[in-house]
């Protein structure tokens, strides 16, 4: 039967061939009669919820149609009466009502199928000119895709809300006119306005007068672009509070194209603020570096400073033997503090009521060791007018610090060799048997296992004094110590030059950091000393330190070491030549043209300060 041959529906008589006409709508459409009976169903319904006609006429499947709990539809609500049971039937909808018997409803909605569609769904009560309710009418307009791109945009502001709201600068944005569209929470507290009273104004409004000219100079500069970068505006730009109050800020502006018209959005942050901060982050770096250095001395060794992990272990152990008689053998570069540490072991022994006497076996002659080490007695060799007590009687009952020992002559080993086992010696030139109770430190900065093996070091003696060895790391191992023992020297220094130094100048640490120091601490205290002479403002500038040569980082012939020798042995030479005699006309320093107290600081440094001089 063709469609237009079929029978009236029997309860739209009123409309004639009306069903025709609705079956072409592309809005889906059905009407109920008054007891809830299907008497149309358009071609459009029957596509949207998957129920062909002929199985919804006549019957209540409408309703099935629409949801899995059968719920009434509006066309049943409205033939009812009982739209108020709208809000507990259908929670999440969102319905517009236009009259009592005309009503919409935005809603999602779950076919048969299982597929979820968002329809504005629609009814009318259609009735006879009495009054009489002959049916009602529903249409569904399929808005799922609309909906979908709402609902996205509405997250989409919702985050974009969030992230302006949560952001730390405050967000100006405004078009040509000035006129605010945005102003974010960090706005609201900056400037003390909320935000429903900020928006409309215009931005410069937020500005001191010279700033709002300089505002107006960049925007008249900015070319609007889609993908817009944010332009610093330099230095010297000034907020106004509501209060009237100036305060300095930092901004940056951005033009950018949204829409037919530029956006322009100002991002300010309190400079002051962020100036209070960056005070208060040095503050607590000095303090940080200073506690460290306090934490250092406390649980370290007197003036012996590190805050690295490894040689923090290392003096724990340094700890447990320094009271014991055991023999230290102290390996590390030059300037690694090897002295100072040996200085720090004496202090922490049972000897320390005793004498430490320091020897620099490199610094001596070859021909002066032995007499030097065990004393010569009167006549013993040209220039022995003297009987001299050597450095082991000296040290009776104290330690003796031997440094660079690996420099000994093989002869010289043998003898020393002989003293640590059986703690007796014979002066140059002498028969007396003598006895001296020493502790011995010993330190190189070679590899005495190489010179054992190429024969400059005898393994006997290498054994003797191995029973305790302690590698000091260099300095580029240790980067937490530089900036530790940088402050430190700094300080130092400052107070004794009388200089008000509070800290290094922006970029001095990373120079310090970055930098091989192949002279160890030594270097850095010296590289510290003349940057704190040359200071002139109490920031102290480290200037670019250059890389390292690589002949200073051999170990075999280290320049600062060169240059020690040659100082220790003029100074020697003088000694000798003055008989150990330091002031005076024909004293050792008068012949080297140096203050005494300088000589006997020197001679200290040196370990050459000995009973002999020590009087004179
Ligand atoms: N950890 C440290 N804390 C504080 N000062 C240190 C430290 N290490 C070294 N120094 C200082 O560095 C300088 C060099 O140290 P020291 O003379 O002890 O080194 P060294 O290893 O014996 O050198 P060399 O092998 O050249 O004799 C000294 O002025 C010392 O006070």
């Amino acid at each position: 039967m063709n469609r237009s041959d079929r029978p009236h529906p029997a309860g739209i008589s009123f409309l004639p061939r009306a069903d025709l006409l609705l079956d072409q709508l592309p809005e889906a459409l059905f009407i109920v009669d008054p007891r809830h009976r299907v008497v149309f169903w358009n071609r459009a319904c029957a596509q949207l919820t998957g129920l062909a006609s002929e199985a919804v006429l006549k019957t209540d499947r409408h309703r099935e149609a629409f949801s899995p709990e059968r719920l009434p539809t509006l066309a049943d609500l409205l033939l009812d009466g009982e739209l108020d049971r709208l809000p507990a039937l259908y929670p999440a909808a969102i319905p517009t009502r236009f009259s009592s018997d005309n009503i919409r409803l935005d809603h999602w909605c779950t076919f048969p199928t299982g597929e979820r569609r968002f329809l504005a769904t629609q009814a009318t009560l259609l009735s006879d000119p009495s009054g009489k309710i002959l049916a009602a009418v529903q249409t569904h307009r399929d808005r799922t895709a609309p909906r979908i791109s709402e609902e996205q945009l509405a997250e989409s502001e919702a985050r974009l809300a969030a992230i302006l709201g949560s952001s730390m600068d405050a967000l100006l944005s405004f078009r040509k006119d000035l006129r605010l569209e945005l102003f974010n929470g960090a706005a609201e507290r900056l400037f003390g306005v909320p935000r429903a009273a900020a928006l409309g104004r215009r931005a410069d409004s937020f500005l001191s007068s010279r700033s709002r000219r300089l505002l107006g100079r960049f925007l008249s500069l900015c070319r609007p672009e889609s993908d817009a970068e944010p332009v610093w505006i330099p230095e010297g730009l000034n907020g106004l509070r509501e209060s009237g109050e100036e305060f300095p800020i930092e901004a940056a502006l951005t033009a950018s194209r949204v829409g037919e018209h530029p956006l322009f959005t100002l991002s300010i942050r309190d400079a002051g603020a962020l100036r209070r901060a960056q005070r208060a982050i040095l503050r607590l770096r000095l303090e940080k570096d200073y506690l460290e250095e306090r934490l250092s001395q406390e649980q370290d060794f007197g003036e012996f400073l590190t805050a690295s992990p490894n040689l923090r272990t290392i003096l724990r152990e340094v700890e447990q033997v320094a009271p014991t008689d055991a023999t230290v053998l102290l390996q590390g570069e030059t300037g690694t503090g090897k002295e100072l540490l040996a200085r720090a072991i004496h202090q922490k022994s049972r000897r320390s009521g005793s004498i430490l006497v320091s020897v620099n076996c490199a610094a001596l002659p070859k021909e002066l060791v032995e007499s030097e080490l065990f004393g010569h007695e009167k006549g013993a060799f040209t220039g022995a007018v003297h009987e001299r007590k050597g450095r082991f009687e000296l040290a009776d009952q104290g330690t003796l610090f031997l440094d660079e020992i690996g420099e000994l002559p093989l002869a010289t080993q043998a003898k020393l060799l002989r003293v640590l086992q059986g703690g007796e010696f014979v002066r140059v030139g002498g028969s007396r048997t003598l006895r001296a109770d020493v502790r011995l430190i010993a330190a190189t900065n070679r590899c005495l296992e190489e010179d054992v093996r190429d024969g400059r070091f005898r393994s006997d003696l290498f054994y003797r004094i191995h029973v305790f060895p302690i590698q000091i790391p260099p300095l580029r191992e240790r980067p937490r110590d530089i900036p530790l023992l940088a402050n430190f020297f700094l300080r130092r220094f400052a107070s004794k030059l009388g200089k008000p130094a509070v800290a290094f100048s922006p970029g001095s640490m990373e120079r310090l950091r970055s930098y091989s120091w192949p002279g160890n601490v030594r270097e850095l205290q010296n590289v510290i000393e003349r940057a704190v002479i040359l200071s002139r403002a109490p920031l102290v500038e480290i200037d670019p330190l250059g890389a390292a040569p690589p002949s200073i980082l051999s170990p075999l012939g280290p320049l600062p070491i060169r240059l020690r020798e040659v100082e220790q042995r003029q100074i020697l030479e003088a000694l000798e030549q003055s008989r150990w005699r330091i002031s005076g006309p024909q004293g050792a320093a008068a012949r080297l043209g140096l203050h005494p107290n300088t000589l006997r600081f020197r001679m200290k440094k040196f370990g050459l300060l000995s009973s002999q001089s020590r009087s004179k």
